[in-house]
């Protein structure tokens, strides 16, 4: 399959109005979402809000209770949902934290199984990928140790390179060298073979330079689904000398303060205009976009009365 074939199939999705309950209590509430194709998606959200129930809803693992999941590709024709349709769910591939992997299975048939079944997989990058993250292929699965099974996970999501591939919170059990080579090779494979990838995650701040486009949810609704970058244009940091920085800062809401010594950094909401912006240059400050950690904790703070 070429690379241009593989353009063809990215998968745009869509849900509209989709709500999945549990025992009556909804963890998707009426979700109206649009995740282009080709693009790298983060699916943020703070524990319980969701995540891992619209990962499984977009995979097809579940039916919607209302509403829909819709997707379409070049390739595709039609627009299609996912659930029960072998079409749609061979070109989606979900790797969850659980792993879903059978545990007494050698890691040689789990990856032999993934191959048969999986029509974009790549044999080539699934050997190179082995060799990086030192996953050892001629044990059980049971045997490896829990972050040479997320390696292994993360091995069949990148090598599956299906259209859309999502890795919920995957990586989590890997070592902060595993997940920066996690990162490298996501990066390096999705610039060689564009597909719509979802990364869900709460640790914000270390998949951000990752994200195109963030979808945020609390208690399972749709806070915000943006852009990266208009989302850190709803704020700035402020650098500079504390007492220039305190009074530039009055009158805004502070998302974030860091003193060091002397200079200070203060994170605020809202929109600098280019008044402002001179303002703060004449003072001495520096002003830089708002960290996505920043303003995700803002977004998704508790709010008085809301639901637990
Ligand atoms: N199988 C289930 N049975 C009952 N309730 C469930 C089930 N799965 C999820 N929930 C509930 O649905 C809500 C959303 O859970 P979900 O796992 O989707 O959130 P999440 O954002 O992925 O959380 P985390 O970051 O902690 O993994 C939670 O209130 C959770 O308790």
């Amino acid at each position: 399959m070429t690379t241009s074939t593989l353009e063809q199939t990215a998968l745009a999705v869509r849900t509209e109005n989709l709500s999945v309950r549990f025992g009556g209590v909804p963890a998707l509430d009426r979700l109206d979402l649009r995740l282009a194709p080709g693009t790298i998606h983060g699916l943020l959200g703070r524990n319980g809000s969701g995540k891992s129930t619209l990962a499984a809803t977009l995979a097809g693992f579940r039916r919607p209770d209302e509403g829909r999941v819709l997707v379409e590709s070049a390739d595709l024709g039609t627009t299609q949902e996912p659930y029960e349709n072998a079409v749609v769910t061979s070109r989606v591939c979900l790797i969850r934290e659980s792993g879903d992997l059978v545990d007494a299975a050698p890691v040689k048939h789990v990856l032999g199984l993934a191959s048969s079944l999986r029509p974009y997989w790549d044999d080539d990058l699934a050997g190179e990928l082995l060799d990086r993250f030192e996953v050892p292929t001629g044990k059980k699965v049971s045997k490896l140790s829990r972050g040479k099974k997320s390696a292994l996970g993360v091995v069949l999501g990148l090598a599956s390179r299906a259209p859309l591939t999502i890795f919920d919170e995957t990586y989590l059990g890997m070592d902060v060298p595993s997940r920066n080579l996690f990162y490298d090779v996501l990066l390096a494979d999705y610039a060689e073979v564009p597909r719509t990838i979802v990364l869900s995650t709460h640790l914000v701040a270390e998949v951000s330079p990752l994200l195109e486009e963030v979808v945020i949810l609390d208690n399972g609704r749709l806070v915000t689904q943006s852009p990266v970058d208009a989302l850190r244009g709803r704020g700035a940091s402020i650098v500079g000398p504390a007492a220039a920085v305190d009074d530039f800062t009055a009158g805004f809401t502070v998302l974030a303060e860091e003193k060091l010594g002397g200079t200070k950094s203060t994170t605020v909401l809202g929109d600098l205009d280019p008044a402002l912006l001179a303002q703060a240059r004449q003072a001495g400050l520096e002003v830089g976009p708002v960290g996505l950690q920043d303003l995700f904790v803002h977004l998704t703070a508790p709010t008085p009365g809301a639901r637990s």
